[in-house]
């Protein structure tokens, strides 16, 4: 294409771009609906972030809001004044519209984030794990679905709802010649509290057995793990469920012998347990963590200046260029969460911290991280980082941080994606203080 004809071609995306915006807010359905056929694409910004989900929120049109939330646009996104669409229509008291988008963004009814990776909709059904018939049984049931993972933990994968992806599940009976090898297999619970209702099992497959998995399901693939792309782009349920299974099939990989008396090991309990085989071992005598999957938690927090008009936000050696986050790190044994936070902050940046407040968790399954997520009150504002840990820290606006969620900082800085805990935190607190 000539210059020309390219500008030309950008010339009309934007004024058909206009429309679409006009459209929503208008309340224009079929010009919408056919605007999103051709060159419009759903999420489109104006130069303020705006969306057309926004102009359709800030008139109160909820059948436009139905064809665009069915087109698959995302209800998080934010306004360079740090708005979402729901935060319009709240305004703007479109009552209807707000409860609409209140039950597609990822607020929960609490008013608490719902993170990626944390909602696994199982019922874990702990006291079924200690019965190793039932167990049996249960697998080979029709109805029981199995989801499956390469040796290197890669999962199988297929296409799912929107451009989601979802796990390519299994049987027992397609699966009969992998679990004849007894390879690892992890219960991972019901679809309801039922025990009749269908369970859920996770299987580490014998290496040369991929391509038989791959047979049963023609667009079935197994996801590479880094990057990590497509385990980042999965539906919100069938992430929890893999947040459970990675996270107790590597502890099963890496923890084989018995971490009190080196001896091997027998799992048991659905595979959430590895009994010593010594039996004078000292592990079979009262509490013994060693025998239980780990969870490491660890502390994440967006620190806010004394005024909470700032936050701080930090760079590690391996970020993206460009990209800043919050402040993290591993609780120690013996400390408390508002401790952890408080040793963090200081160490990495010198920040005093004072109070500490909790806001949402988030599972981290690589291999099996809990981020603990917290707005800390900032009591000084000197900031001197630690080098071996950050690359740089430094206290950001809160209309800086609505332009890097918008995608519109003038030096391209950005935050991490929405499926990071990090994103969440600083939405919150650039939404509870916006100037609407
Ligand atoms: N979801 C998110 O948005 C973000 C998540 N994170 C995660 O937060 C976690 C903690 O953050 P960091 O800054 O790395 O922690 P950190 O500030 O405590 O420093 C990391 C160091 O802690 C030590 N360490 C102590 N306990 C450990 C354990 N159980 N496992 C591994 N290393 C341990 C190691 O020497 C490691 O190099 C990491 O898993 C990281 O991936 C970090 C930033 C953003
Ligand atoms: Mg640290
Ligand atoms: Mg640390
Ligand atoms: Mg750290
Ligand atoms: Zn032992």
């Amino acid at each position: 294409m000539t210059s020309t004809a390219a500008e030309k071609a950008n010339n009309m995306t934007q004024q058909l771009t206009d429309r679409f915006f006009d459209s929503a807010a208008t309340g224009n359905v079929q010009e919408i609906k056919s605007l999103m056929g051709g060159a419009v694409e759903v999420n489109s910004k104006n130069e303020r972030g705006w969306t057309a989900l926004m102009f359709a929120a800030r008139n109160g049109q909820l059948p436009v809001m139905e064809v665009l939330i069915e087109k698959g646009c995302d209800v998080n996104i934010m306004n360079a004044s740090g708005q979402t669409a729901l935060d319009i229509a709240s305004f703007w008291n479109h009552t209807d519209c707000a409860t609409f988008l209140q039950k597609h963004s990822t607020q929960s009814p609490y008013d608490q984030a719902v993170n990626y990776y944390s909602q696994n909709p199982l019922y874990r059904a702990s006291d079924l794990r200690k019965d190793s018939a039932w167990l049996e049984a249960a697998m080979k049931k029709e109805a029981t679905k199995f989801i499956v993972f390469s040796k290197d933990f890669r999962p199988l994968l297929m296409a799912g709802e929107g451009k989601k992806l979802k796990f390519a599940t299994l049987t027992y009976s397609q699966l009969a010649h992998c679990l004849a090898k007894k390879p690892e297999v992890v219960f991972l619970g019901l679809e309801t509290w039922d025990p009749h209702s269908s369970a859920w099992f996770a299987v580490k497959i014998p290496e040369g057995d991929e391509d038989a998995c791959k047979e049963h399901h023609s667009e079935g693939y197994f996801a590479e793990l880094f990057p990590r792309r497509d385990v980042m782009m999965m539906e919100d349920t069938q992430a929890g469920l893999f947040a459970e299974a990675h996270s107790v099939l590597v502890w099963l990989d890496r923890y084989r012998f018995c971490p009190t008396c080196g001896s091997s090991t027998t799992i048991a309990e659905g595979g959430y347990k590895r009994v010593c085989n010594d039996k004078e071992c000292r592990s079979h005598n009262g509490v013994h963590n060693t025998c239980y999957p780990r969870v490491d938690p660890s502390l994440i927090m967006l620190v806010v200046s004394p005024d909470n008009k700032r936050c701080l936000l930090g760079r590690q050696k391996r970020f993206p260029p460009k990209m800043y986050s919050c402040l993290a790190g591993f609780m120690e044994p013996g400390e408390c969460i508002e401790d952890t936070c408080r040793r963090e902050v200081q160490e990495e940046s010198g920040v005093k911290v004072g109070r500490v407040d909790y806001h949402s968790s988030q599972p981290w399954p690589f291999p099996a991280t809990l981020m603990l997520g917290c707005i800390a009150h900032a009591r000084t504002e000197d900031v001197k980082i630690d080098p071996e840990e950050l690359e740089d820290a430094r206290w950001f606006t809160r209309a800086e941080v609505a332009q890097m969620l918008a995608g519109q900082h003038p030096d391209g800085l950005f935050l991490p994606p929405p499926q990071a805990i990090a994103r969440q935190l600083v939405m919150s607190w650039v939404t509870r203080t916006a100037n609407l």
